[in-house]
Protein backbone atom coordinates (compact mmCIF):
# COMPACT_ATOMS: atom_id res chain seq x y z
CA UNK A 1 0.00 0.00 0.00
CA UNK A 2 1.20 3.14 -1.18
CA UNK A 3 0.93 6.12 1.71
CA UNK A 4 0.05 10.07 0.99
CA UNK A 5 -0.01 12.67 3.60
CA UNK A 6 -2.10 16.08 2.46
CA UNK A 7 -0.15 18.61 4.14
CA UNK A 8 -3.06 21.29 3.30
CA UNK A 9 -6.64 20.85 2.47
CA UNK A 10 -6.38 19.56 -1.40
CA UNK A 11 -9.56 19.62 -3.19
CA UNK A 12 -11.03 15.91 -3.13
CA UNK A 13 -11.20 16.18 -6.81
CA UNK A 14 -7.61 15.18 -6.79
CA UNK A 15 -7.58 12.68 -3.60
CA UNK A 16 -10.42 10.97 -5.23
CA UNK A 17 -8.25 9.61 -8.08
CA UNK A 18 -5.89 7.88 -5.80
CA UNK A 19 -6.21 4.00 -7.08
CA UNK A 20 -6.49 0.70 -5.40
CA UNK A 21 -3.25 0.24 -3.53
CA UNK A 22 -3.07 3.57 -2.39
CA UNK A 23 -4.53 5.18 0.86
CA UNK A 24 -4.23 8.65 2.60
CA UNK A 25 -2.15 9.19 5.74
CA UNK A 26 -2.84 11.38 8.79
CA UNK A 27 0.93 11.87 9.07
CA UNK A 28 4.00 12.13 6.64
CA UNK A 29 5.64 10.10 9.06
CA UNK A 30 6.28 6.38 7.07
CA UNK A 31 4.16 8.31 3.98
CA UNK A 32 5.28 7.72 0.48
CA UNK A 33 4.16 11.09 -1.10
CA UNK A 34 2.84 14.35 -0.14
CA UNK A 35 0.70 16.63 -1.29
CA UNK A 36 1.16 19.90 0.06
CA UNK A 37 -0.39 23.90 -1.07
CA UNK A 38 1.39 26.85 0.96
CA UNK A 39 2.18 24.93 3.85
CA UNK A 40 6.21 25.32 4.70
CA UNK A 41 8.69 22.71 4.49
CA UNK A 42 11.80 23.96 5.53
CA UNK A 43 11.99 23.01 9.48
CA UNK A 44 9.81 19.58 8.58
CA UNK A 45 12.06 16.79 9.09
CA UNK A 46 11.26 14.66 5.84
CA UNK A 47 11.08 10.93 6.63
CA UNK A 48 13.08 8.64 4.78
CA UNK A 49 10.58 6.92 3.80
CA UNK A 50 9.23 9.96 1.77
CA UNK A 51 10.07 9.67 -2.39
CA UNK A 52 8.33 12.55 -4.13
CA UNK A 53 6.53 15.82 -2.99
CA UNK A 54 3.80 16.97 -5.30
CA UNK A 55 2.77 20.97 -5.23
CA UNK A 56 -0.82 21.74 -6.08
CA UNK A 57 0.33 24.76 -7.72
CA UNK A 58 2.97 27.03 -9.23
CA UNK A 59 5.27 28.77 -6.63
CA UNK A 60 7.76 26.17 -4.74
CA UNK A 61 9.73 28.19 -2.44
CA UNK A 62 7.97 26.88 0.61
CA UNK A 63 9.73 23.55 -0.27
CA UNK A 64 13.45 23.24 0.31
CA UNK A 65 14.48 22.04 -2.92
CA UNK A 66 17.99 20.97 -2.85
CA UNK A 67 17.28 19.27 0.52
CA UNK A 68 14.68 17.15 -1.10
CA UNK A 69 17.27 16.24 -4.27
CA UNK A 70 20.13 15.47 -1.86
CA UNK A 71 17.55 13.05 -0.05
CA UNK A 72 16.28 11.44 -3.38
CA UNK A 73 12.70 13.40 -2.94
CA UNK A 74 11.61 14.19 -6.02
CA UNK A 75 9.54 17.49 -5.77
CA UNK A 76 6.59 18.71 -8.72
CA UNK A 77 4.35 21.67 -9.35
CA UNK A 78 1.66 22.12 -10.97
CA UNK A 79 2.35 24.81 -14.25
CA UNK A 80 -0.60 26.59 -15.47
CA UNK A 81 -3.16 25.06 -13.44
CA UNK A 82 -4.08 28.24 -11.43
CA UNK A 83 -3.32 30.65 -13.72
CA UNK A 84 -6.45 31.59 -15.07
CA UNK A 85 -7.56 31.80 -11.44
CA UNK A 86 -4.53 34.23 -10.97
CA UNK A 87 -5.19 36.76 -14.37
CA UNK A 88 -8.86 37.04 -13.28
CA UNK A 89 -7.55 38.84 -9.49
CA UNK A 90 -5.54 40.72 -11.60
CA UNK A 91 -7.53 41.70 -13.85
CA UNK A 92 -9.71 42.98 -10.62
CA UNK A 93 -6.49 43.93 -9.08
CA UNK A 94 -6.13 46.44 -11.88
CA UNK A 95 -9.48 48.23 -11.89
CA UNK A 96 -8.95 47.95 -7.70
CA UNK A 97 -5.69 50.35 -8.07
CA UNK A 98 -7.51 52.77 -10.79
CA UNK A 99 -10.97 53.21 -9.39
CA UNK A 100 -11.35 53.43 -5.11
CA UNK A 101 -13.76 50.77 -5.53
CA UNK A 102 -12.70 49.57 -1.67
CA UNK A 103 -12.81 53.17 -0.15
CA UNK A 104 -16.55 53.41 -2.01
CA UNK A 105 -17.63 50.15 -0.44
CA UNK A 106 -16.23 50.88 2.69
CA UNK A 107 -17.93 54.38 2.43
CA UNK A 108 -21.01 52.76 1.89
CA UNK A 109 -20.85 50.18 4.99
CA UNK A 110 -20.25 53.40 7.30
CA UNK A 111 -23.06 54.79 6.16
CA UNK A 112 -25.34 51.93 6.07
CA UNK A 113 -27.51 53.78 8.73
CA UNK A 114 -28.33 56.41 7.02
CA UNK A 115 -31.75 56.52 5.49
CA UNK A 116 -30.61 59.10 3.09
CA UNK A 117 -27.86 57.53 1.78
CA UNK A 118 -29.06 57.74 -1.44
CA UNK A 119 -28.77 61.24 -1.95
CA UNK A 120 -25.39 61.36 0.86
CA UNK A 121 -23.83 59.17 -1.82
CA UNK A 122 -24.42 61.25 -4.96
CA UNK A 123 -22.38 64.03 -3.05
CA UNK A 124 -19.52 61.58 -1.72
CA UNK A 125 -18.78 59.61 -4.96
CA UNK A 126 -16.36 62.68 -5.85
CA UNK A 127 -13.79 61.48 -3.45
CA UNK A 128 -13.83 57.53 -5.10
CA UNK A 129 -13.72 58.61 -8.78
CA UNK A 130 -10.59 56.93 -10.73
CA UNK A 131 -9.40 55.98 -14.33
CA UNK A 132 -9.62 54.22 -16.70
CA UNK A 133 -7.21 51.60 -17.62
CA UNK A 134 -7.93 51.37 -21.51
CA UNK A 135 -5.18 53.37 -23.31
CA UNK A 136 -2.95 52.96 -20.38
CA UNK A 137 0.48 51.33 -20.32
CA UNK A 138 0.70 47.92 -18.55
CA UNK A 139 4.44 46.49 -17.57
CA UNK A 140 4.34 42.74 -17.29
CA UNK A 141 7.46 41.43 -15.75
CA UNK A 142 7.83 37.68 -15.96
CA UNK A 143 5.88 36.06 -18.98
CA UNK A 144 5.49 32.21 -17.79
CA UNK A 145 1.74 31.08 -17.15
CA UNK A 146 0.29 33.45 -15.85
CA UNK A 147 2.00 36.60 -17.22
CA UNK A 148 1.05 35.54 -20.54
CA UNK A 149 -2.63 35.24 -19.79
CA UNK A 150 -2.15 38.60 -17.90
CA UNK A 151 -1.09 40.18 -20.84
CA UNK A 152 -3.24 38.85 -23.20
CA UNK A 153 -6.63 40.13 -21.20
CA UNK A 154 -5.06 43.24 -20.64
CA UNK A 155 -4.57 43.49 -24.48
CA UNK A 156 -8.02 42.32 -24.88
CA UNK A 157 -8.96 45.36 -22.53
CA UNK A 158 -7.42 47.95 -24.78
CA UNK A 159 -4.57 48.13 -22.86
CA UNK A 160 -1.13 49.21 -24.67
CA UNK A 161 1.09 45.83 -23.06
CA UNK A 162 5.19 45.79 -22.45
CA UNK A 163 6.73 42.16 -21.38
CA UNK A 164 9.69 41.41 -20.27
CA UNK A 165 10.95 38.36 -19.52
CA UNK A 166 14.46 36.65 -20.45
CA UNK A 167 14.04 33.54 -19.83
CA UNK A 168 10.88 33.29 -21.45
CA UNK A 169 10.52 29.77 -22.65
CA UNK A 170 9.28 29.01 -26.27
CA UNK A 171 5.96 27.66 -25.68
CA UNK A 172 4.86 30.70 -23.16
CA UNK A 173 6.36 32.94 -25.81
CA UNK A 174 4.02 31.45 -28.42
CA UNK A 175 0.96 32.13 -26.45
CA UNK A 176 1.83 35.48 -26.24
CA UNK A 177 -0.53 38.02 -28.28
CA UNK A 178 1.71 39.71 -30.93
CA UNK A 179 0.23 42.98 -30.07
CA UNK A 180 2.38 42.91 -26.64
CA UNK A 181 5.58 44.79 -27.07
CA UNK A 182 8.82 42.66 -26.60
CA UNK A 183 11.14 44.74 -23.48
CA UNK A 184 14.71 43.06 -23.47
CA UNK A 185 15.25 45.77 -20.17
CA UNK A 186 13.28 46.24 -16.95
CA UNK A 187 14.00 49.78 -16.23
CA UNK A 188 12.37 50.32 -19.67
CA UNK A 189 9.69 48.72 -18.33
CA UNK A 190 9.70 50.60 -14.88
CA UNK A 191 10.09 54.27 -17.06
CA UNK A 192 7.36 53.68 -19.25
CA UNK A 193 4.44 51.92 -17.75
CA UNK A 194 1.43 53.25 -15.74
CA UNK A 195 0.59 49.48 -14.45
CA UNK A 196 2.74 47.44 -13.69
CA UNK A 197 2.42 43.65 -12.45
CA UNK A 198 5.05 40.95 -11.49
CA UNK A 199 4.48 36.84 -12.18
CA UNK A 200 8.01 35.79 -11.44
CA UNK A 201 9.15 32.99 -8.96
CA UNK A 202 10.45 33.89 -5.91
CA UNK A 203 13.94 32.56 -5.45
CA UNK A 204 17.41 34.10 -4.13
CA UNK A 205 17.90 36.09 -7.70
CA UNK A 206 14.34 37.92 -7.39
CA UNK A 207 14.24 38.74 -3.82
CA UNK A 208 14.04 42.42 -3.54
CA UNK A 209 13.84 42.94 -7.29
CA UNK A 210 11.37 46.11 -7.04
CA UNK A 211 13.29 47.80 -4.45
CA UNK A 212 13.88 51.79 -3.83
CA UNK A 213 15.96 51.98 -7.20
CA UNK A 214 12.91 50.45 -9.10
CA UNK A 215 10.43 52.10 -7.46
CA UNK A 216 12.64 55.47 -8.14
CA UNK A 217 12.82 54.25 -12.31
CA UNK A 218 8.52 54.06 -12.00
CA UNK A 219 6.52 56.97 -13.84
CA UNK A 220 4.90 59.32 -11.05
CA UNK A 221 1.71 57.76 -9.79
CA UNK A 222 2.44 54.41 -11.08
CA UNK A 223 -0.16 51.09 -10.03
CA UNK A 224 1.56 48.48 -8.86
CA UNK A 225 0.43 44.78 -8.26
CA UNK A 226 1.92 41.78 -6.62
CA UNK A 227 0.27 38.34 -7.18
CA UNK A 228 3.35 36.45 -7.36
CA UNK A 229 5.48 36.45 -3.83
CA UNK A 230 6.22 39.59 -1.34
CA UNK A 231 9.26 39.06 -1.06
CA UNK A 232 9.92 40.32 -4.51
CA UNK A 233 9.23 43.65 -3.43
CA UNK A 234 11.03 45.58 -0.65
CA UNK A 235 8.58 46.58 1.58
CA UNK A 236 10.67 49.88 3.08
CA UNK A 237 10.88 50.92 -0.32
CA UNK A 238 7.34 50.46 -1.44
CA UNK A 239 6.45 51.99 1.73
CA UNK A 240 8.44 54.78 0.84
CA UNK A 241 7.30 55.27 -2.94
CA UNK A 242 3.47 55.42 -1.68
CA UNK A 243 4.29 57.90 1.06
CA UNK A 244 5.89 59.95 -1.73
CA UNK A 245 3.38 59.61 -4.45
CA UNK A 246 5.80 57.82 -6.73
CA UNK A 247 3.62 54.56 -6.59
CA UNK A 248 -0.51 55.54 -6.08
CA UNK A 249 -1.64 52.52 -5.15
CA UNK A 250 0.06 48.75 -4.52
CA UNK A 251 -2.39 45.70 -5.04
CA UNK A 252 -0.81 43.14 -3.16
CA UNK A 253 -1.96 39.29 -2.59
CA UNK A 254 0.46 38.91 0.60
CA UNK A 255 -0.53 40.44 4.03
CA UNK A 256 1.74 41.22 6.13
CA UNK A 257 2.65 43.94 9.10
CA UNK A 258 4.49 45.67 6.70
CA UNK A 259 1.85 46.25 4.25
CA UNK A 260 -1.09 46.38 6.34
CA UNK A 261 0.85 49.76 7.63
CA UNK A 262 1.47 50.86 3.93
CA UNK A 263 -1.30 53.56 2.99
CA UNK A 264 -3.02 53.21 -0.40
CA UNK A 265 -2.14 49.90 -0.07
CA UNK A 266 -4.74 47.35 -0.80
CA UNK A 267 -4.36 43.73 0.62
CA UNK A 268 -5.31 40.60 0.04
CA UNK A 269 -5.39 37.14 1.86
CA UNK A 270 -3.58 35.27 -1.02
CA UNK A 271 -6.53 34.60 -2.90
CA UNK A 272 -4.98 34.30 -5.97
CA UNK A 273 -5.32 30.73 -6.62
CA UNK A 274 -8.60 30.03 -4.68
CA UNK A 275 -10.51 29.30 -6.92
CA UNK A 276 -12.63 26.11 -6.76
CA UNK A 277 -11.60 25.75 -10.51
CA UNK A 278 -7.99 26.28 -9.38
CA UNK A 279 -7.95 23.87 -6.16
CA UNK A 280 -9.14 21.04 -8.76
CA UNK A 281 -7.31 21.47 -11.60
CA UNK A 282 -4.26 21.72 -9.32
CA UNK A 283 -4.99 19.25 -6.41
CA UNK A 284 -5.99 16.53 -10.14
CA UNK A 285 -2.49 17.41 -11.89
CA UNK A 286 -0.35 17.06 -8.52
CA UNK A 287 -2.18 13.41 -7.67
CA UNK A 288 -1.65 12.44 -11.17
CA UNK A 289 2.17 13.36 -11.25
CA UNK A 290 2.50 11.32 -7.89
CA UNK A 291 0.96 8.31 -9.12
CA UNK A 292 3.02 8.32 -12.23
CA UNK A 293 6.27 8.41 -10.06
CA UNK A 294 5.21 6.01 -7.78
CA UNK A 295 3.71 3.62 -10.16
CA UNK A 296 5.75 3.78 -13.45
CA UNK A 297 8.92 6.27 -12.63
CA UNK A 298 7.92 8.87 -14.55
CA UNK A 299 9.46 12.48 -13.85
CA UNK A 300 6.79 15.21 -15.19
CA UNK A 301 6.75 18.83 -14.07
CA UNK A 302 9.85 18.46 -11.47
CA UNK A 303 11.18 21.13 -10.09
CA UNK A 304 14.46 19.41 -8.88
CA UNK A 305 14.96 16.58 -11.07
CA UNK A 306 15.12 15.78 -14.92
CA UNK A 307 11.59 15.24 -16.72
CA UNK A 308 11.98 11.37 -17.76
CA UNK A 309 9.18 8.96 -18.80
CA UNK A 310 9.70 5.01 -20.16
CA UNK A 311 6.10 4.68 -19.87
CA UNK A 312 4.09 1.86 -17.69
CA UNK A 313 6.48 -0.97 -17.05
CA UNK A 314 6.29 -3.87 -19.48
CA UNK A 315 4.93 -7.24 -19.00
CA UNK A 316 7.55 -9.12 -17.47
CA UNK A 317 10.20 -6.63 -16.99
CA UNK A 318 11.79 -4.75 -13.69
CA UNK A 319 12.01 -1.61 -13.18
CA UNK A 320 14.51 0.07 -11.26
CA UNK A 321 14.90 4.12 -10.81
CA UNK A 322 17.99 5.14 -9.54
CA UNK A 323 17.93 9.75 -8.70
CA UNK A 324 21.65 10.06 -8.93
CA UNK A 325 24.38 13.10 -9.01
CA UNK A 326 24.90 14.15 -12.55
CA UNK A 327 28.80 13.39 -12.56
CA UNK A 328 31.01 11.36 -15.00
CA UNK A 329 30.96 7.78 -15.20
CA UNK A 330 27.86 7.76 -13.22
CA UNK A 331 25.93 5.94 -16.19
CA UNK A 332 28.53 3.15 -17.02
CA UNK A 333 28.98 2.21 -12.82
CA UNK A 334 24.87 1.68 -12.90
CA UNK A 335 24.48 -0.07 -15.48
CA UNK A 336 27.88 -2.51 -14.55
CA UNK A 337 25.74 -3.68 -12.16
CA UNK A 338 23.48 -5.19 -14.48
CA UNK A 339 26.24 -6.50 -16.73
CA UNK A 340 28.29 -8.24 -14.25
CA UNK A 341 25.72 -9.84 -13.06
CA UNK A 342 24.11 -11.62 -16.33
CA UNK A 343 21.27 -9.01 -16.37
CA UNK A 344 19.79 -7.84 -19.91
CA UNK A 345 18.89 -3.77 -19.87
CA UNK A 346 15.70 -3.80 -22.33
CA UNK A 347 15.04 -0.09 -22.33
CA UNK A 348 16.51 3.11 -20.17
CA UNK A 349 16.43 6.80 -20.32
CA UNK A 350 19.54 9.12 -18.49
CA UNK A 351 18.43 12.44 -18.45
CA UNK A 352 20.08 15.45 -16.10
CA UNK A 353 19.36 18.65 -14.25
CA UNK A 354 22.02 20.71 -13.23
CA UNK A 355 23.12 18.79 -10.42
CA UNK A 356 20.76 16.32 -10.07
CA UNK A 357 20.56 12.80 -12.52
CA UNK A 358 17.89 10.06 -13.06
CA UNK A 359 18.05 6.81 -14.47
CA UNK A 360 15.31 4.55 -15.20
CA UNK A 361 16.17 0.91 -16.37
CA UNK A 362 14.04 -1.72 -17.64
CA UNK A 363 15.43 -5.46 -16.77
CA UNK A 364 14.99 -9.24 -17.72
CA UNK A 365 17.54 -11.26 -15.75
CA UNK A 366 16.48 -14.61 -17.84
CA UNK A 367 17.69 -17.14 -16.59
CA UNK A 368 20.03 -16.28 -14.46
CA UNK A 369 17.90 -14.61 -12.30
CA UNK A 370 17.57 -11.81 -10.49
CA UNK A 371 20.73 -10.77 -8.10
CA UNK A 372 19.89 -10.60 -4.36
CA UNK A 373 22.40 -7.96 -3.90
CA UNK A 374 22.11 -5.30 -7.02
CA UNK A 375 19.88 -2.96 -5.28
CA UNK A 376 22.52 -3.44 -2.40
CA UNK A 377 25.40 -2.39 -4.88
CA UNK A 378 23.41 0.04 -6.69
CA UNK A 379 22.97 2.37 -3.22
CA UNK A 380 26.29 2.00 -2.51
CA UNK A 381 27.97 3.46 -5.86
CA UNK A 382 29.46 7.15 -5.28
CA UNK A 383 27.21 9.51 -6.03
CA UNK A 384 23.98 7.53 -5.57
CA UNK A 385 21.16 9.14 -3.49
CA UNK A 386 18.64 6.79 -3.71
CA UNK A 387 17.39 3.22 -5.49
CA UNK A 388 13.81 2.06 -5.94
CA UNK A 389 12.30 -1.15 -7.65
CA UNK A 390 9.44 0.64 -8.93
CA UNK A 391 7.86 -2.76 -10.34
N1 LIG B 1 -1.19 34.69 -5.70
C1 LIG B 1 -1.32 33.40 -5.91
O1 LIG B 1 -2.17 32.74 -5.36
C2 LIG B 1 -0.39 32.73 -6.89
C3 LIG B 1 -0.87 31.66 -7.66
C4 LIG B 1 0.00 31.06 -8.58
C5 LIG B 1 1.31 31.50 -8.68
N2 LIG B 1 1.73 32.51 -7.89
C6 LIG B 1 3.11 33.02 -7.99
O2 LIG B 1 3.31 33.45 -9.32
C7 LIG B 1 4.57 32.99 -9.78
C8 LIG B 1 4.51 32.82 -11.29
O3 LIG B 1 3.62 31.78 -11.59
P1 LIG B 1 3.54 31.17 -13.07
O4 LIG B 1 2.56 30.06 -13.01
O5 LIG B 1 3.34 32.24 -14.08
O6 LIG B 1 5.03 30.59 -13.20
P2 LIG B 1 5.86 30.31 -14.52
O7 LIG B 1 7.02 29.48 -14.08
O8 LIG B 1 4.99 29.80 -15.60
O9 LIG B 1 6.38 31.75 -14.97
C9 LIG B 1 7.38 32.46 -14.33
C10 LIG B 1 8.08 33.30 -15.37
O10 LIG B 1 8.98 34.19 -14.72
C11 LIG B 1 10.10 34.35 -15.56
N3 LIG B 1 11.21 34.90 -14.81
C12 LIG B 1 12.03 34.29 -13.92
N4 LIG B 1 12.92 35.17 -13.41
C13 LIG B 1 12.64 36.36 -14.01
C14 LIG B 1 13.21 37.65 -13.91
N5 LIG B 1 14.24 37.91 -13.09
N6 LIG B 1 12.69 38.65 -14.65
C15 LIG B 1 11.64 38.43 -15.49
N7 LIG B 1 11.07 37.21 -15.64
C16 LIG B 1 11.56 36.21 -14.90
C17 LIG B 1 10.36 32.93 -16.09
O11 LIG B 1 11.13 32.97 -17.27
C18 LIG B 1 8.93 32.46 -16.35
O12 LIG B 1 8.53 32.72 -17.68
C19 LIG B 1 4.80 31.68 -9.00
O13 LIG B 1 6.18 31.39 -8.88
C20 LIG B 1 4.16 31.96 -7.67
O14 LIG B 1 5.10 32.51 -6.78
C21 LIG B 1 0.92 33.13 -6.99
O1 LIG C 1 -2.37 27.13 -2.86
C1 LIG C 1 -2.67 28.31 -2.84
O2 LIG C 1 -3.72 28.75 -2.40
C2 LIG C 1 -1.74 29.37 -3.43
C3 LIG C 1 -0.91 28.85 -4.54
C4 LIG C 1 -0.09 29.89 -5.24
O3 LIG C 1 0.52 30.79 -4.42
C5 LIG C 1 0.88 29.21 -6.16
O4 LIG C 1 2.07 29.53 -6.11
O5 LIG C 1 0.43 28.38 -6.97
Amino acid sequence: MRRIHCLNNISPLGTALLTEGYALSDTLEGADGALVRSASLHDVELPESLLAIARAGAGVNNIPLERCAEAGIVVFNTPGANANAVKELVICALLLGSRDIAGGIAWCRDNAGDENIAKAAEKAKKAFSGREIAGKKLGVIGLGAIGAEVANAAVGLGMDVYGYDPYVSVGAAWRISSAVHHVTNLDDVLRVCDYLTIHVPATDSTKGMIDARACSLMKDGAVFLNFSRDSLVDDEAMAAALSSGKVAVYVTDFANPAVMRMEHAVVLPHLGASTAEAEDNCAVMAVRELMDYLDNGTIANSVNYPACDLGPVPEGLRRVAVLHENVPNALARITNVFGDAGVNIENMANKSRGEAAYTLLDLDAGAAGWPDDAIERLAALEGVRRVRVVK
